[in-house]
């Protein structure tokens, strides 16, 4: 499994991103620059990911115009044909910009900027909350009660805010997400987007690797097409 990394200008967590994956989790990984179009490298078994930061300066809205650079095509296409794609943060903003998942990421509820560590659960998973940080201005899920419902008896809601416990109440909710949906997946379970970043937990240098349960769950779902396992993420 290969990675591609697209850098759009004012990505600002690509290297991280690169990092955890080359460094911590041991992946091939290959920066792709947003006017590369040609994803032809890529296999249906390989994954592209959005990486967090302030595409375009968050200007009109965050991923509204990132959701137009060129390899935007190739990135629907490669989705269409099955591809893993992963965007977290800007990233997940762009794959909703895009219409590769259902929804929009609001103003957080309280207007400000938040940066610190949340705790997220894995719906129906067992595994403990998970410490990873957030640091986004335009964070509120949101989607219509229709396509929520749907969501979620589909299984496709994937991480919800929570407290240190795991427990979902409105007060571990940092950004006023509806349903305290921090993280979701499409129908097809290959397109996966979630506002925390667990590529800023995946090393002690980093004190704290609860990112690398998220990371490593992409990687055993690209190898095991039927085990889900225990942080499920998708169909990675
Ligand atoms: N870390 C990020 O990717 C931030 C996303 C976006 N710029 C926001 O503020 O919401």
């Amino acid at each position: 499994m290969k990675f591609g990394v697209v850098v759009f200008p004012g990505s600002n967590c690509d290297r991280d991103m690169q990092d955890a994956l080359q460094n911590d989790l041991n992946q091939e990984v290959v920066m792709l620059w947003h006017k590369d179009n040609d994803l032809s490298m890529f296999s249906t078994e390989d994954c592209i990911v959005l990486p967090g930061g302030f595409s375009y300066g968050d200007y009109l809205r965050c991923g509204a115009i990132a959701r137009f650079s060129p390899v935007m095509q190739g990135v629907i296409d490669f989705a269409n044909k099955g591809g893993k794609v992963l965007g977290v943060c800007n990233g997940f903003q762009v794959l909703c910009e895009a219409h590769l998942l259902p929804g929009a990421l609001l103003r957080n509820a309280n207007q400000q900027f938040i940066s610190k560590n949340i705790y997220i659960k894995g719906v129906g998973s067992p595994e403990k909350a998970l410490k990873i940080p957030i640091a986004h201005g335009e964070g509120r899920y949101y989607a219509e009660a229709a396509v929520l419902d749907e969501l979620e008896a589909k299984g496709q809601v994937i991480y919800k805010y929570c407290d240190e416990t795991g427990a979902v109440t409105p007060s571990s909710n940092p950004n006023g997400a509806i349903r305290n949906i921090a993280g979701i997946c499409n129908a097809n379970r290959n397109v996966f987007g979630m506002m925390p970043h667990p590529e800023r937990a995946t090393s002690d240098a980093l004190g704290n690797i609860d990112g690398r349960i998220i990371m490593n769950s992409l990687l055993i779902h690209s190898k095991t097409s039927t085990a889900r396992a225990a942080a499920a993420v998708a169909n990675f």
